[in-house]
């Protein structure tokens, strides 16, 4: 079995989990509260803007250009593509992408706790670990949209057939297939402490992707809430909070 497989194996329980989330069998149902949507498209946004960052910090310690085209590409990806998803969350959720963007938002303790995780693996670890600290946000969505596929079969009448589609697509599944080359390229010159370094680096991803899941169902927010702190999609009542009517943690 190749090291990436046997970080998805480990992880299995934890992939389990996450298709039987109610977040995501909501989605495979096509069911679920817009508070739910927004927030997570809110949350996801900003996470979105660290994760690219976090290939620009791999793309820093690629080895050779196939390698920097990979990183580049998945950067690319992600600041255009994943737009498609969240527009199809905002349309089911009754609200324009626009309006969820303007919204004042502080990123909600588990969204802090994932993007601050890549960052920190990215800042002091080996391309290895930032291969596998990314690995699980691709490898849980394109399962996860498969195996929805399968056991739902969306047609084009489905609320939430482009999320399904996006990240069942052949494109998606070719960036999961070339992550998970170069983590077994990669793994057999590593030292036993880098090899355990990485899987403790995925399998944290892997159940950080499970709470993000939860955190949007939950609306998961910082208690106590106190300047700064405002609940997602009210407007904060200070005058002095007029300044921040802007997305205050774009590009963490
Ligand atoms: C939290 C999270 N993980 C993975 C993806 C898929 O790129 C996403 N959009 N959000």
């Amino acid at each position: 079995m190749s090291f990436a497989q046997s970080l998805r194996q480990d992880a299995d329980p934890i992939f389990e989990a996450i298709y039987l989330h109610p977040f995501v069998q909501g989605i495979a149902k096509g069911q679920l509260p817009p508070e739910s949507l927004i927030h997570y498209v809110s949350q996801d946004t900003e996470y979105l803007n660290t994760y690219s960052k976090v290939y620009g910090m791999a793309l820093s310690k690629a080895q050779t250009p196939d390698q920097m085209r990979l990183f580049y590409n998945r950067i690319g990806i992600l600041l255009e593509g994943e737009l498609i998803p969240h527009l199809n969350l905002c349309r089911v959720a009754g609200v324009t992408h626009d309006e969820v963007m303007q919204h004042p938002v502080e990123l909600a303790p588990t969204a802090h706790h994932y993007a601050r995780h890549m960052l920190c693996v990215a800042q002091q670890g080996t391309l290895g670990e930032i291969v596998a600290v990314v690995l699980p946000c691709q490898w849980v969505y394109v399962d996860t949209a498969r195996r929805i596929i399968e056991e739902f079969q969306p047609t084009t009448e489905h609320p939430f057939y482009d999320w399904i589609s996006f990240y069942a697509s052949d494109e998606m599944h070719q960036g999961l297939m070339e992550l998970t080359a170069l983590l077994d390229h990669l793994a057999p010159g590593a030292r036993e402490l880098d090899l355990a370094m990485m899987r403790s680096a995925f399998l944290d991803s892997s159940r950080l992707e499970y709470q993000f899941f939860d955190m949007a169902f939950t609306l998961q927010k910082w208690t106590p809430s106190g300047p700064g702190a405002y609940p997602l999609g009210e407007k904060p009542d200070s005058d002095s909070f007029d300044s921040l009517s802007v997305r205050v943690n774009t590009c963490v």
